[in-house]
């Protein structure tokens, strides 16, 4: 014989607490939105005092709350079968799924007054015509019910809900909590909530929302009221599909891109969070929104909405609407657009990398670093080829050479920035998009003079073993500036062999030795390259007759002071280097042995 479950009810209503709800406080939403359910289904127009929530207290006794409203109403078998049994609700059609009209589907929510009272009171009527029931739930999982007659309870039809605050929980219970929160979960509602107390009566909520029928300076008025923030500016936005009105608002200063996304989301007019995130594709995180939807379905919780099919589309149609609002800035307003490039330049990299048309309508708004100042993409492109160094390292490498050459070099090691350099040629026909590395540098700095070249030859010959230890070459070239009388220019493998001795010094044992055979290998391929500077003084000296320790010891300092100008760390034998070169300057210099 089959059995059916039982429900031990102190354990839900701990999971409830514990698992579900962030705070006890979600009881007032959870009978606000019963009341309006209720309106809805008797079809009661929204009208004032269609719902009234009332606090009474007296002297020595807990916090009383009754929320009543004029909907339809229960019968007795409804009683028994959607306040007493969980999961159970009248919001679902035959085929469980939730109904379009109602706020509330899963048939829990009224049990989330438990985290804040221990019985539950509805005195009820039902439209239907049958007597009034008055129903008791207890929160150890047991009910009292009677039905009245026409003498008691309710003379019209509708439900009116009693809670006495439980030991501990009497300030969720008090006006000014309950008005805090009727406030933010009901105050955008159509239905008018009147709210009673001692001190008297006040309505909340009711009217439009606000953000429609408003201007855009009303708007920006509006949300730094709400939000306490002067945005830079507001988009409005429409889904008619999803039923979905809103606005998107752009954040005054630039978030991280990986900062959780903050969005204000309303299900039929009623909060569902203040925090929704995932809302908006990832590359929109320059504004925050505050829409409200009849289209998407929340977490039971009703703290998230639920991932499915329509809120991808919701996201897609909200990314959609940004980036036409963006191409219309770009086309129209560029004084808008400029003011949101100076603050969220990154996030409009980030669309732009994916995006050919936003890409070249952005062209002249969107700023890189180059050796000749910061300038727009445009203004890069009207200089020529385009060359760029793909990493914040070799841009330092090259910088000083670049700047002094007049070469228009941009650092592609910012964020996006190498990806929109390599996607220019897509979008634009005839553009020259070029990664230099440091190694390249050497080949297309000047030689020097035909007069000179063999001087400089005989120069690299007698340099060459000197730098053999520190797998580097040596080459003479003519280069801006004269101050400059030597750089060093490493590739990846030259750099990735560095790193690896340097970290080999400090392996210790065991790794040591095999990092050293990696550094081996990598050095192997001799990309590093010390570039003496023709125009310095200097290496014309040292191609004069220096004697062979004079040229090695002033080779050594050029060299070291080639990796310290680059900012490569020293490697070991390097820093001993440094003493030994030093040591052997000053003693030259005092007239000692060489
Ligand atoms: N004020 C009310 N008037 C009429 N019926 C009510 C009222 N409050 C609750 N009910 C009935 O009790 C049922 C259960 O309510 P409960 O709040 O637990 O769940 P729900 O509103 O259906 O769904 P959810 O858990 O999503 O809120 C409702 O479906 C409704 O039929």
């Amino acid at each position: 014989m089959p059995h059916a479950f039982r429900v031990d009810l102190r354990g839900v209503i701990d999971l409830l607490s514990s698992h579900l709800y962030s705070s006890p406080d979600v009881y007032v939403r959870e009978l606000i939105q019963n009341s309006v359910d209720a309106l809805t289904a008797g079809q009661i127009p929204p009208s004032v005092g269609a719902v009234v929530v009332e606090c009474h207290e007296r002297p020595g006794s807990p916090p009383v709350l009754s929320i009543d409203d004029e909907g339809i109403g229960l019968t007795v078998d409804e009683v028994h079968e959607l306040l007493a049994t969980i999961g159970s609700s009248s919001k679902r059609d035959n085929l469980l799924e939730p109904s379009q009209d109602y706020l509330g589907r899963f048939g829990i929510g009224l049990l989330s007054c438990f985290l804040v009272s221990d019985e539950i009171r509805v005195i009820t009527r039902s439209v239907r015509g049958t007597p009034g029931v008055s129903w008791l739930g207890h929160s150890d999982g047991t009910y009292d019910l009677r039905e009245l007659d026409e003498t008691e309870g309710r003379s019209r039809p509708g439900t009116t809900v009693w809670l006495t605050a439980r030991a501990g929980f009497e300030d969720h219970l008090r006006p000014d909590t309950v008005r805090i929160l009727i406030s933010r979960y009901a105050n955008r509602l159509e239905q008018p909530i009147v709210l009673r107390t001692s001190s008297g009566e006040e309505v909340i909520g009711g009217g439009p929302l606000p953000w429609t029928e408003r201007g855009r300076v009303d708007l920006l008025d509006w949300a730094q009221a709400e939000f306490g923030e002067r945005f830079l500016d507001a988009v409005p936005l429409e889904l008619p599909a999803a039923g979905l009105t809103g606005v998107a608002f752009v954040l005054p200063e630039s978030p991280s891109p990986a900062a959780r996304q903050r969005h204000r989301v309303y299900l039929k007019r009623m909060l569902l969070s203040d925090t929704v995130d995932g809302l908006l594709p990832d590359w929109a995180f320059f504004v925050r929104v505050v829409i409200d939807t009849s289209a998407l379905q929340p977490l039971a919780s009703r703290e998230a909405l639920y991932e499915d099919a329509t809120l991808a589309a919701v996201r897609d149609g909200l990314g959609t609407a940004l980036r036409d609002w963006l191409t219309g800035l770009a086309q129209g307003d560029p004084g808008r657009l400029q003011a949101l490039v100076r603050v969220h330049a990154l996030a409009l990299k980030a669309l732009a990398v994916h995006d050919d048309e936003l890409l070249r309508l952005f062209l002249p708004w969107l700023p890189v670093e180059t050796t000749l100042g910061r300038m727009t993409l445009e203004e890069v492109l009207r200089r020529g080829p385009v060359r760029y160094a793909s990493s914040t390292e070799d841009f330092g490498q090259m910088a000083q050479v670049a700047t002094a050459e007049g070469m228009c070099l941009v650092n592609g090691g910012y964020t996006y920035d190498e990806e929109l350099l390599i996607r220019l040629p897509d979008v634009l026909v005839g553009v020259d998009v070029e990664c230099v590395q440091p190694e390249d540098l050497a080949a297309v700095l000047r030689p020097v003079s035909a007069g000179d070249e063999a001087t400089a030859q005989a120069l690299t010959r007698r340099c060459g073993p000197v730098l053999e230890p520190f797998a580097c070459g040596v080459e003479v070239r003519d280069f801006s500036p004269s101050s400059l009388p030597c750089l060093y220019t490493a590739g990846d493998d030259a750099r990735f062999a560095r790193e690896i001795g340097e970290t080999a010094q400090v392996a210790g044992t065991f790794w040591g030795p095999a990092l050293s055979r990696i550094e081996a290998a990598a050095i192997d391929r001799r990309e590093a390259v010390l570039v003496l500077n023709w125009r310095h003084p200097v290496v014309r000296q040292l191609a004069g007759p220096a004697a062979d320790d004079v040229l090695r010891t002033a080779l050594e300092v050029l060299y070291l002071q080639a990796l310290l100008l680059g900012r490569h760390p020293l490697r070991g034998r390097e820093s001993a280097l440094l003493s030994g070169a030093l040591g052997r300057l000053v003693e030259g210099s005092l007239g000692g042995p060489r």
